[in-house]
């Protein structure tokens, strides 16, 4: 059955569906550029609501397996391919593309010029976009909703047992971080994104994370002054949205890149090791660089490609913020040290620069 992309900027892209469409979705539209990975995207919960184009002109190839999964189901609110592979040949698979996506009801709209859709989306930057079986599209809304809600857990859980007691904050984490912590020795309690700071207190956490999230991390200016209480009392580590949490704790600025940083291939600059690392990358915003002056904070990481703010060490305190995924999964595992870091940092109480 053929479907309609309707973009805010006027075009409109036709494809096949391959699993049902009962009624139109909408939602930011975004591009991943990885050649693989796209279960872990698919289960990446910073996707939630949003409509999601693999640049990559095969997708599916190796099916779906039972171990790939970053949570426990997929949050995009579509996928648009070129072609979607119905048979998988990874030694693991389950399911086909088609088949999983169809289990959670989510569109999978295919033979699409994906060139030309994310030519638009470079040119007009991140939109909404909206999925139909009608060719004209219908007045467009903009996205209301509360993405970090409906992904974060509801109640507290812990993993691992043993070493440091780390409090995970959850505004739509990765399971990939959660095992970079546990692999590591830690006992990692997982909490709901708006826990109060005394019962994170209660629970006595030898360090804290800030996990990653969907959504403009403006839409929780609510939570910021408990944000800044809690950062400045524990060793804390904060990945991607968690990172773009504490500038704004500090009272810097984020805003909307064009289209956003979305791969497996994203070179950045450590300062501290003087390396050029490549990492994994799934962000719309970013830490303005400029509102950083006169915060307590030094630049640590930069991306190669266009000089955005990539990760910040505080001057005094030990917290470390990075807004790539040192965790990958999808992508290469260049930054994985920065969790060895952060857990000598816990170790010792201040922060370590290995
Ligand atoms: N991966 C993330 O945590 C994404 C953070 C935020 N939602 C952004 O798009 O910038």
């Amino acid at each position: 059955m053929k479907a309609y992309l309707h973009l805010a900027s006027g075009k409109t892209f036709s494809g096949k569906l391959a699993t049902p469409l009962e009624k139109k979705v909408s939602g930011e539209i975004v591009f991943f550029t990885g050649m693989t990975g796209y279960q872990e995207v698919l289960t990446d919960p910073s996707y939630k609501n949003q409509i999601i184009v693999f640049t990559y002109p095969l997708i599916g190839n190796y099916g779906i397996n039972d171990e790939d999964f970053e949570s426990k189901r997929p949050h995009v609110a579509a996928a648009v391919v070129y072609e979607a592979s119905n048979e998988g040949f990874h030694y693991g698979v389950k399911y086909s593309l088609a088949e999983y996506l169809r289990h959670w009801n989510i569109p999978l709209l295919t033979h699409v010029d994906t060139r030309a859709l994310v030519k638009e989306i470079r040119m007009e930057g991140t939109m909404m976009a909206e999925l139909s079986s009608s060719p004209i599209p219908a007045v467009m809304d903009e996205e209301t909703t509360f993405p970090v809600c409906a992904v974060s857990t509801k109640k507290m859980e812990t993993y691992g047992q043993g070493g440091p007691h780390i409090v995970l904050i959850d505004f739509g984490y990765k399971k990939s971080i959660l095992q970079s912590l546990v692999s590591r020795g830690c006992q990692v309690t997982v909490v709901p994104h708006d826990t109060a700071p005394e019962a994170i207190d209660a629970l006595k956490p030898d360090g804290l994370v800030l996990s990653n999230g969907p959504g403009d991390p403006k839409q929780l200016s609510v939570r910021l002054p408990a944000i800044r209480q809690l950062i400045d009392r524990y060793p804390t580590l904060a990945i991607c949205l968690g990172h773009q949490l504490v500038a704004l704790a500090y009272g810097a600025n984020t805003e909307k890149l064009r289209f956003g940083h979305r791969g497996a291939n994203q070179p950045v600059w450590d300062a501290v090791k003087q390396k050029v690392m490549i990492t994994s990358q799934n962000h719309s915003y970013v830490v303005k660089e400029k509102s950083l002056e006169g915060k307590p904070f030094a630049i640590r990481f930069i991306n190669i490609n266009d000089g955005s703010v990539e990760g910040m060490i505080h001057r005094d305190k030990p917290i470390l913020s990075v807004q790539y995924h040192p965790e990958a999964h999808p992508g290469p595992q260049d930054t994985g040290y920065i969790f060895d870091e952060f857990l000598q940092t816990v170790a010792k109480g201040e922060k370590v620069y290995a």
